[in-house]
């Protein structure tokens, strides 16, 4: 299996290359040459298996010959042994048509484990031939970043630097960063949005110079192997639901468009995947291009959903790359301009055949959690009360299961949950004892030169 990028200008890349690489040089971001393709009988060859073989079957492809089955078999093993429960990532039925897919049984409470824990043992496995030191640059909201610093702290020959947005994410997520104190890791608080910090590790990487001085790789959702993670828990909770045979829906919170877009590679290698619905929250630029075919950023207004308050959406060029590749160039050189463009009509009838959307204001998420605590017992955090919302307001056929991804665990976010329901959501024994250690971590402007001196000063350049 080979990787291209979204831009057209930057070196095809086999998955080891890909993987380590993170960004592409072009500015763009990398994708399959093909998408490999599953029948009907190897979907139906899934039911009964576990998350590690069901991971196997749907990764393999992927990988190529970067790593034998085996050797794949044994990451997956030990990435998916530090979930809290055996079946990874369980469902749990909400009425006769609603369920939850959830996938915060990690260590750090958010989906991004699930990728996060084994991209850290990839990375481990690819840099022990090579006599290389990676600078990991990130951008978080709060999840990826504490996922990202659990999965790669203590780890040789990997420094991590992580971008967050002062003041902006919950008070668990920042301490999920800041209070661990491997000597590879390093937390910087840029005073601006999420959008300003993913702009500024986009910029480093585009810095031919710092990118190859320091060997630059990412955790975001920009680096391939991320996505390819997150395909595995839809072909998981769809054959649970009776695929191939049943056709399944998922509604996704979404910020970055990762985790659906994972969803939307599940449906092209053949999963029957009835549609899958983008929920946003107020920052609604993905609803807007998907409604309307407006790709336009506006200010981020901060939510009870942090993690979802993004105005520029990387992956969302994956799909339209997809859908009308020579157009991408173009509209995202229009987009760095303008801050918007617009879809061209193959991206917009592409996308409409299988997503839908919904804009979720602050009322109807507080109304979701309430109706899943009231109906079913099932303490949502605002993210996932966001997918449920938009599953809610979807219209499908009565006999299609609607799967909410279920990306974080309430008590990463106690106090939105406590206003909506009433209930303070108690943090998991495996978080440690997060509010009595020490916290770290320096608060930069959210300009180019202090935040590449800083990483500088502190990295290991290329051996
Ligand atoms: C809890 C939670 N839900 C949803 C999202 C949105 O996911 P994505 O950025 O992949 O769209 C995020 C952040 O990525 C998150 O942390
Ligand atoms: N919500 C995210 C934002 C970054 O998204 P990613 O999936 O591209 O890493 C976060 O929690 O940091």
């Amino acid at each position: 299996m080979h990787y291209v990028s979204t831009r057209g200008a930057a070196p095809r890349l086999d998955f080891e290359q890909v993987t380590l690489a993170g960004l592409a040089a072009d500015g763009g971001l990398y994708v399959p040459e093909s998408w490999p393709s599953f029948s009907r009988d190897e979907i139906a060859a899934l039911a009964g298996l576990s998350y590690v073989e069901t991971a196997v079957r749907v990764m393999r492809p992927f990988v190529g010959d970067a790593l034998g089955e085996d050797d794949l078999r044994a990451l997956c093993t030990q990435a998916y042994g530090r979930f809290a429960h055996l079946a990874v990532t369980p469902l749990a039925q909400l009425d006769e048509r609603h369920w939850l897919l959830e996938l915060f049984h990690g260590p750090t409470l958010a989906f991004k484990d699930v990728a996060l824990q084994l991209l850290g043992l990839l990375f481990e496995r690819f840099l022990s031939s090579r006599d290389t030191h990676l600078t990991v640059i990130g951008a978080t909201s709060g999840d990826t970043g504490s996922a990202a610093i659990d999965a790669l702290a203590g780890r040789a020959k990997v420094d991590i630097f992580m971008l967050h947005p002062h003041g902006r994410v919950s008070d668990v997520q920042r301490r999920q960063m800041t209070t661990v104190r491997a000597p590879n890791v390093h937390n910087i608080a840029v005073e601006g949005t999420f959008d300003d910090a993913q702009a500024l590790v986009k910029a480093m990487f585009a810095d031919a110079g710092f990118a190859g001085r320091f060997s630059l790789s990412a955790v975001n959702s920009i680096n391939w192997a991320r996505l390819m993670a997150q395909i595995v828990y839809y072909f998981y909770a769809a054959v649970r639901l009776g695929a191939p045979e049943r056709p399944v829906a998922f509604a996704v919170p979404t910020g970055n468009f990762g985790d659906v877009f994972a969803g939307y590679v599940a449906a092209k290698m053949g999963l029957p995947i009835a549609k899958l619905i983008v929920a946003t929250n107020v920052n609604d630029i993905l609803h807007r291009a998907l409604s309307a075919g407006d790709y336009s950023a506006g200010t981020v207004t901060p939510t009870a959903t942090p993690s979802m308050d993004i105005q520029v959406s990387s992956n969302f060029e994956r799909l339209l790359f997809d859908l009308d590749p020579e157009a991408v160039p173009d509209q995202m050189a229009a987009f760095a301009r303008d801050k918007a463009m617009r879809l061209t009509e193959r991206q917009r009838a592409g996308a409409a055949s299988l997503f839908s959307s919904a804009r979720i204001d602050a009322d109807e998420m507080a109304l979701a959690m309430r109706w899943a605590c009231d109906g079913s017992g099932q303490i949502l955090d605002p993210h996932t009360a966001v997918g449920l919302a938009a599953a809610r307001a979807a219209q499908l056929p009565q006999d299609v299961p609607i799967v909410t991804l279920a990306t974080a665990h309430p008590a990463k976010f106690r106090d939105a949950v406590e206003r909506a329901t009433g209930v303070r959501p108690s943090l998991p024994s495996r978080v440690g004892a997060l509010f009595e250690r020490e916290e770290k971590f320096d608060v930069l402007p959210a300009e180019l030169n202090p935040v590449m001196t800083y990483i500088a000063e502190r990295a290991t350049p290329r051996a």
